[in-house]
C-alpha cells in the first residue's frame, strides 16, 4: 500500500445496515422478559453500539458470570434476528460506494461490537462479506467501544496506521472509539440526527453512502 493511500474501517450495524429500530425493539422486548425497563433514548445514548456484555450491565445493574453473557446476549439478538430478518438490507449506497473502494484498491474492514451469530446474519445476509479483508468482532477484543481496540486491531490486521484510516460510525460510542484510535470519522446520520452528531468530532456527516465515493474520500484527506 503506498503512503497516500487510506483504509476504509466499517461499524456494521447502522452503518453497513440501517437497523437501529430493530436494536431498540428487541432491547425493549428482551428486558420487559426480565422485568427491567428501558426507554429508547436510554438505549440510544448508553448502550448503542456498545459490546452486549457492557449494555447488560446497564440493563441488569449488576456485573454477570460469563455464561450469563452468552445466554442473554443470543436471547435478545434472535429477538432483534426475528424482527429484521424479513427487512434486512444494505443501508443506501453501501454496494456501489463498497465496488468504488474495492476498485481503487482501498483495504476494508468491518469493526462490530456484535457478536459472530449476527454477523453472518448480516454480512453473508446481504452479501458483502468477501469486500472486507478483515471483519473484527466482540469475541477479538478485551474492551469494547468506546475503547479504540477494536478499530485499532482492524487497522493492525490491515497493516495500514490509524492515521490512514477513517471510520464510518453512526454511534456515539463508535464514533469515540475511531478517534481515540487517532483516526478520522465519518458519521453516518442513521441512528442519530445530524444535529446530534454535530460536536462529536466526526469530520463529516452524511445520510448514507450515496453522499460519498472514493473520489471524495481521498479530496478530503
Ligand atoms: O454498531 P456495532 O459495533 O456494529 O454494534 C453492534 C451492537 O450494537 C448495539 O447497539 C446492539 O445493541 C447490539 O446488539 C449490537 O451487537
Amino acid at each position: 500500500m503506498s503512503s497516500h493511500q487510506i483504509a476504509a474501517l466499517f461499524d456494521m450495524d447502522g452503518v453497513i445496515v440501517d437497523n437501529h429500530r430493530y436494536h431498540t425493539d428487541s432491547w425493549l422486548q428482551f428486558v420487559g422478559r426480565y422485568g427491567r425497563t428501558l426507554t429508547p433514548d436510554q438505549y440510544a445514548t448508553n448502550m448503542n453500539g456498545r459490546v452486549a456484555a457492557d449494555s447488560l450491565v446497564y440493563v441488569f445493574q449488576r456485573s454477570l458470570t460469563p455464561e450469563e453473557i452468552v445466554a442473554y446476549t443470543e436471547e435478545k439478538e434472535e429477538i432483534y434476528r426475528e424482527m429484521y430478518r424479513p427487512r434486512l438490507q444494505p443501508t443506501l449506497g453501501l454496494i456501489p460506494f463498497l465496488k468504488d473502494l474495492k476498485r481503487n484498491q482501498v483495504p476494508m474492514a468491518v469493526g462490530t461490537s456484535a457478536p459472530v451469530s449476527n454477523i453472518s446474519f448480516t454480512l453473508d445476509g446481504i452479501q458483502v462479506r468477501s469486500y472486507f479483508d478483515t471483519v473484527v468482532d466482540a469475541s477479538m477484543i478485551s474492551r469494547g467501544k468506546p475503547d479504540p481496540e477494536i478499530y485499532l486491531t482492524a487497522a493492525k490486521r490491515l497493516g495500514v496506521p490509524p492515521e490512514q484510516c477513517v471510520v464510518f460510525e453512526d454511534a456515539f460510542s463508535g464514533i469515540d472509539a475511531g478517534l481515540r484510535a487517532g483516526m478520522r470519522v465519518i458519521a453516518l446520520a442513521t441512528t442519530h440526527t445530524r444535529e446530534e452528531l454535530a460536536n462529536t468530532g466526526a469530520s463529516l456527516i452524511i445520510k448514507d453512502f450515496r453522499e460519498i465515493d472514493y473520489k471524495g474520500l481521498i479530496e478530503r484527506k
